[in-house]
């Protein structure tokens, strides 16, 4: 089995690779799959161990509980489709309850095959954008996915925080579900009840019990929205749940704490200690391993990129055709302070898509949610943008100019020789040779990292 080669989605199938199985892979390769074929369980569980698949289809006439159960035990987190040709409603129920997602009867529909692959697409997708602070977040990210230590993440209101919580989710190996609790605008019986469940009885539209989120979740992921919102009450029982390892039921009962929490915050968690507000101990559990988004506006770079995917996929969502973004409409969007952050760009390229009629988005498209027009601060035509940025350049060398941004550049990455030659499409080793060429002729520069 091959280790990954580009960015398509690796299927791995697991059954004998004829007939149903053969065309079922012509399908997931129509659809833009990469297909790997595993004549055994045992085979898959290698490359999967390398990371080797992003999806597996396991025929249920082959060993597929067992084989579910090891990547359970082993923390291995690709999503599985049970199929098979015939096979009865009761192997089917049993691999879903061991963990499949669905399950597909064989011989293979053509749109189901696709539509799985398509929705996949979507779950492995990690935040988009070039920015430095952005990508060593994902890296950090990536690092910590695996251990089971609550995570905290900040930001401003629509920063892509909860992009980030499920890409650990994805990221964790945890089989069981990623489930979101909404801390801000519920009051504290419905926020208590929803994390820790009630007993029939409990409060007055209490008429069943009810298990709460946290052990529903099992060894899933559950995402704690806004938690700087959660009340005094519910803040002390979540901060003993996380001190004991265990959820502690209101009538005595205790459940282990299987769930891995990530939170989320726009607010100064620490402030709201100050103020007494929200608890230095829950603080403490939660911001053992944290990770800060920083705003749109300080990430330049990724407006364009961000812009140019939304474009793409919001059309693709609403059949409608495909349209680019003028250089004016460009400038506008890279001139804007964005307040709402990425999900205020997100909104403003939606409502443009529908409202564009001729083949680019053009600028006066570009509107904001209270009807107003982003316009260019200094409304000048493209010639003249690009004029007043290279101006000061005008009348230095060329081996001058690449000097110097080359040197920004590395200044921007922290030091680091492969980002800085990544951003500017140069080898590491040219770079490297730059570098020499500079240290020679006397000129400082960063460390490497
Ligand atoms: N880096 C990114 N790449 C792709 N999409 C993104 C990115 N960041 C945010 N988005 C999109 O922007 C919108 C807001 O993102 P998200 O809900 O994760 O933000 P948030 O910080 O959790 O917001 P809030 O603070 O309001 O809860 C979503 O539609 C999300 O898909």
């Amino acid at each position: 089995m091959r280790e990954r080669s580009s960015n398509l989605i690796r299927m791995v199938l697991i059954g004998s690779p004829g007939g149903e199985f053969r065309l079922a892979a012509e399908m997931a390769r129509e659809a833009g799959a990469e297909v790997i074929m595993a004549d055994c369980p045992d085979t898959a569980l290698e490359a999967l161990r390398r990371d080797a698949g992003d999806l597996v289809m396991v025929d249920v006439s082959l060993d597929a509980l067992d084989f579910l159960r090891q990547l359970r035990a082993e923390r291995i987190g690709v999503p599985v489709l049970a199929c098979g040709i015939h096979a009865s409603a009761e192997r089917a129920v049993a691999a879903i309850r061991a963990g499949a997602l669905d399950y597909i009867p064989l011989p293979p529909d053509r749109e189901l095959i696709a539509a799985a692959i398509l929705s996949l697409g979507h779950r492995l997708s990690s935040p988009i954008g070039s920015d430095t602070v952005l990508t060593h977040a994902v890296s950090y990210a990536r690092a910590v996915a695996p251990s089971d230590a609550p995570v905290l993440i900040a930001g401003e209101a629509g920063t892509g925080k909860e992009v980030m919580a499920r890409m650990i989710h994805d990221a964790s190996g945890r089989c069981e579900r990623f489930v979101t609790v909404e801390c801000a605008g519920v009051s504290a019986e419905v926020i208590e009840s929803e994390l820790f469940g009630h007993d029939a009885g409990a409060f007055a539209s209490a008429i069943a019990r009810r298990t709460g989120r946290l052990e529903e979740a099992g060894e899933g992921t559950v995402f704690l929205r806004e938690i700087g919102a959660l009340p005094a009450i519910t803040q002390a029982r979540l901060a003993a749940a996380l001190h004991d390892g265990i959820i502690h039921g209101s009538r005595g009962g205790n459940t282990p704490l299987r769930a891995r929490l990530v939170a989320s915050t726009s607010r100064d968690l620490a402030a709201q200690v100050a103020a007494g507000t929200f608890r230095a101990d829950l603080l403490a559990h939660l911001g053992l391993l944290r990770i800060e988004i920083p705003p749109l506006r300080a990430r330049g770079e990724d407006i364009e990129q961000l812009a140019v995917h939304f474009a793409e996929r919001l059309a693709s969502v609403n059949g409608l055709p495909l349209r680019p973004l003028s250089a004016e409409a460009l400038q506008c969007l890279r001139r804007h302070d964005w307040p709402g952050n990425v999900r205020e760009l997100e909104d403003v390229i939606h409502r443009a898509l529908l409202l564009a009629s001729g083949p680019v988005i053009e600028a006066d498209a570009l509107v904001l949610c209270d009807g107003s027009q982003i316009l260019a601060a200094d409304p000048v035509d493209g010639a003249a943008a690009n004029e007043l940025e290279i101006g000061p350049l005008v009348g230095r060398s060329m081996a001058d100019v690449e000097r110097e941004l080359i040197l920004q550049t590395l200044k921007r990455c922290g030091g680091n020789r492969t980002t800085a030659s990544t951003i500017l499409g140069i080898s590491v080793r040219t770079m490297r040779n730059k570098l020499k060429s500079f240290l020679e002729a006397g000129i400082s520069i960063s460390p490497a990292v």
